[in-house]
């Protein structure tokens, strides 16, 4: 098998080591290039024994898949380095927020096979959420769906569905990561050193997340299990309901999905 990302950022890492960690591919099988950071890309080639080419003739050759995996903004650079060597029987999968299968059609200029996924960083530890949307026209998908099972939990969502889940569980992490951030910073307004700060948040995420791994009940279960009567649980949550939480966060999850739609408009 031959998987060629164009684009070795965030993402595309993320989801290479996820499957080279997994075992699902070899690190042979996969060919990495990027824009200008040679660097970084030569440093993946070092760490994990993928290869680096900048030959896109030599790239696009007999690639079963070509993962497309630079910024939306890049998208049309990346297609016109494609789009000269670009073979029939390749697959071409966008991990590009808000870019439609049609675009990628027409700016390849070729009726390939297209799948939109999306992922998020967490691919790194196979535990991302992975979004799919296939073109009419993809065969075998059943290939694509276990290559990404190595990396996450798949979802097929049609491409009505992706704008949802790019804010959804694309963005999710971030989000998450921002009200640990908050959290830390609470911690340190209550006497604990920076470092502890970080320690103990860091570690009732990683300790919840376990929990969630590893018991099926439901959210709402959980919270009640540790909310003793007239404790201090109950108090703080008091307070945290009175909040516009749920508000604020279907906002939040609504400017993701606004800018997903936005960045469709091209
Ligand atoms: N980060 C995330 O959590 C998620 C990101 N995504 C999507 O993944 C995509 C990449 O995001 P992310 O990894 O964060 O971005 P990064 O900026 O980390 O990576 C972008 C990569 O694209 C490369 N690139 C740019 N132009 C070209 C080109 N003409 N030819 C080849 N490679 C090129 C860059 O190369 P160089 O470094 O040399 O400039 C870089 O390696 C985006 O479209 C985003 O919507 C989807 C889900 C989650
Ligand atoms: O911020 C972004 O646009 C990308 C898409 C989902 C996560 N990161």
């Amino acid at each position: 098998m031959k998987i060629v990302f164009f684009g070795a950022g965030n993402m595309a890492s993320a989801i290479f080591t996820g499957m080279i960690d997994k075992g699902i591919v070899k690190p042979d099988d996969i060919y990495i290039t990027s824009k200008s950071n040679r660097v970084a890309a030569m440093e993946f080639k070092e760490e994990l024994g993928v290869n680096v080419s900048y030959d896109d003739a030599e790239l696009c050759k007999d690639a079963d898949y070509i993962i497309l995996a630079s910024k939306p903004q890049n998208f049309s650079d990346v297609a016109k380095r494609i789009r000269p060597h670009l073979e029939e029987k390749t697959k071409l999968i966008s991990v590009m927020a808000g870019i439609h299968i049609s675009t990628i059609q027409e700016e390849t200029g070729m009726d390939n096979p297209v799948a939109r996924i999306m992922p998020n960083t967490n691919a790194m530890v196979q535990y991302s959420v992975n979004g799919i949307a296939f073109s009419d026209n993809f065969k075998n998908r059943d290939e694509l769906i276990e290559l990404m099972a190595s990396f996450g939990k798949n979802v097929v969502v049609g491409e009505e569905g992706m704008d949802n889940i790019t804010a959804a569980t694309g963005s999710g992490p971030a989000f998450l990561y921002y009200i640990y951030e908050q959290y830390a910073k609470s911690l340190e307004e209550l006497g604990f050193s920076k470092e502890d700060a970080d320690k103990l948040t860091r570690n009732l995420v990683i300790g919840t997340g376990k929990t969630l791994a590893e018991r099926s009940e439901s959210f709402e279960k959980l919270r009640t299990d540790i909310t003793s009567k007239a404790g201090t649980t109950e108090a703080g949550l008091d307070t945290l309901s009175e909040s516009k939480l749920q508000e604020i966060i279907f906002e939040t999850l609504g400017s993701a999905r606004d800018r997903s739609k936005k960045l469709s408009e091209r």
